[in-house]
């Protein structure tokens, strides 16, 4: 990470569009996600948020556009391959063991980035190494004092730390996240608020989100999306003042306050 340059362009999707049949649910977005900044997908309920972060992970392919990462064309890379290249997703519902201690569910998470190397090693080693690099991660999202607890018996709020942390031990630069803060309550989503700011820091985050008040506590930059289409993409200050975010989001259940 020595080289690691804040601003620094990680990931940048060149004008996707995704068709479902005669639904064209995203068309033409161009978004990026730079080292050092947390860019947020904004928009009312069936805008292509989820459809973006999906053909960003590889869970989904574009029916037309490319995304580069690190200066790399990874348009034609599955999910699991770009997880191995370095872009890390977490998903809109909970995704652990629950029975399984939490060192164990991001034990697993770091074994899943290095499968082919290890023949050359014993297993002893690659436990070794998975079992401090977990601890790290786990340490890093906040949960060093739940290593040893069953996953199932953590708070909802804790859950989410602890799918960053198996997120951060496949070595994601680029962590895309879906609606971290869904479901959460007040101070579990400041702690969450916190730990983003935290992870900003070496690395490059997109998240899809509707708590207005993280949104702006967050952003670096915002994407309003629309009907699939770009509305409006700049600075958290830009947005609050555009006349066309505030029509698009009148009448909608999200709260949007200038
Ligand atoms: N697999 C699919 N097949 C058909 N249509 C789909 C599929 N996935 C999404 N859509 C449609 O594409 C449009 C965009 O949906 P998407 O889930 O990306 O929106 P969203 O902004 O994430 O919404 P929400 O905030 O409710 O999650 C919607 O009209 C949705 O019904």
């Amino acid at each position: 990470m020595n080289e690691a340059k804040t601003g620094e362009i990680l990931l940048q999707a060149n004008k996707l569009t995704r068709r479902f049949g005669g639904l064209v649910a995203n068309q033409d977005v161009s978004v990026s996600i730079a080292r050092g900044m947390i860019h947020v997908l904004l928009g009312p309920n069936g805008a292509g948020k989820s459809t973006c972060i999906n053909m960003l992970s590889g869970d989904l392919p574009p029916s037309e556009g490319t995304i580069d990462f690190m200066g790399r064309d990874i348009t034609g890379l599955s999910a699991a391959q770009r997880s191995r290249v370095g872009i890390g997703r977490s998903y809109q519902r909970t995704n652990i063991f629950p029975q399984f201690t939490v060192l164990e569910n991001v034990r697993l998470a770091a074994q899943s980035r290095k499968q082919q190397p290890w023949r050359l090693f014993s297993k002893a080693m690659e436990q070794k190494w998975a079992l401090e690099k977990a601890r790290a991660c786990i340490e890093e999202a906040g949960l060093g004092g739940r290593v040893d607890w069953a996953s199932g018996v953590l708070s909802h709020g804790e859950q989410r730390q602890l799918e960053i942390a198996m997120v951060l031990a496949t070595d994601a630069q680029v962590l895309l996240l879906d609606e971290p803060l869904a479901g959460m309550g007040s101070d579990e989503s400041a702690k969450m608020v916190e730990l983003l700011k935290r992870l900003r820091t070496t690395r490059g985050i997109l998240l899809v989100e509707h708590d207005m008040d993280a949104v702006f506590a967050v952003a670096d930059v915002i994407t309003v999306m629309v009907n699939g289409q770009m509305l409006e993409c700049g600075p958290p200050a830009q947005i609050k003042a555009s006349v066309a975010v505030q029509q698009a989001y009148l009448g909608t259940e999200d709260s949007f306050h200038v």
